[in-house]
């Protein structure tokens, strides 16, 4: 991990043993200014990591671009040693679980039950044991009394912890989560939490503007700004320095 810096990029160098590393990443929306510049950085085993950013700085981009959902101009993505491209994406999503910022796009069967086993019953999973399994993991997230019910029936928060239930079903070794507490009170923002400081994960990757949430929960902080990463720190000495935040427009009494 480096220090407190404002151009990390140009000291990274290649980590084979890296868990996730991204190489001088360029995406481009059609016609228009590149939204991700030269994005380079690596995530070693054991790292939970922050990855914040004003609005439209591109952090759903880059996740998107992490688990092959886009593909950047140029650049490259290895997950644990494998390149993200299109004949690697199988292989790719049995080890990495990715919640959307819109936890809809991950709900879509007759009900929330279905949707939780569907992963594990893909993989060849008996009906029973992913059943057993998702109506546990619906309890953690006191969705139980919900579970034969369609998704459109859930509150906001509701959707999004049935959505992260439906990765976790599937064990995934690392966790890539967009605006995970988005709608959660302060009592299911402490929950989820603690679910996520217990999962024998290798990495963890958020992307949120929920900066007090990220400072419990990880440990690093990657901060997109002009499509580069301007900032590769700790994250609680960042979270103390209100006028860097603030420069890169996260001001964090706000
Ligand atoms: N499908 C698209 N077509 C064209 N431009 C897009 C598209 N999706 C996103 N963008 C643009 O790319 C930029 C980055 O968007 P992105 O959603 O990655 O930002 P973000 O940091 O996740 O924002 P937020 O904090 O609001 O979730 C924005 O300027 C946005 O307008």
């Amino acid at each position: 991990m480096t220090s407190l810096t404002s151009n990390p990029q140009t000291s990274i160098s290649h980590r084979h043993n890296a868990v996730i590393e991204v190489q001088n990443l360029v995406y481009t929306y059609s016609h228009q200014e590149p939204v991700l510049k030269e994005i380079s950085f690596s995530l070693n085993a054991g790292d939970r990591v922050a990855l914040m950013g004003a609005t439209g700085s591109g952090k759903s981009t880059l996740l998107e671009n992490l688990i092959g959902l886009k593909h950047p101009q140029s650049g490259a993505i290895y997950i644990n040693g494998t390149l993200v491209e299109p004949k690697t994406l199988p292989q790719i999503r049995k080890q990495v679980g990715f919640t959307f910022q819109d936890a809809n796009d991950q709900l879509f069967m007759p009900t929330i039950l279905e949707d939780v086993t569907f992963g594990p019953r893909n993989y060849g999973v008996s009906p029973a044991i992913a059943i057993d399994k998702a109506l546990q993991l619906l309890a953690d997230f006191g969705l139980e009394a919900y579970a034969r019910r369609s998704a459109h029936e859930l509150s906001g928060g509701q959707r999004r912890l049935a959505a992260l239930a439906t990765i976790l079903a599937l064990e995934p070794s690392i966790l890539i989560l967009d605006e995970p507490t988005a709608g959660l009170d302060p009592a299911w923002r402490r929950h989820l939490a603690q679910v996520l400081l217990k999962l024998p994960v290798q990495v963890i990757l958020i992307a949120s503007h929920d900066l007090h949430w990220l400072g419990r929960v990880t440990q690093r902080a990657l901060v997109l700004s002009g499509g580069c990463i301007q900032i590769d720190s700790q994250i609680q000495p960042l979270l103390q320095d209100g006028k860097t935040l603030d420069q890169l427009g996260l001001p964090v009494d706000w």
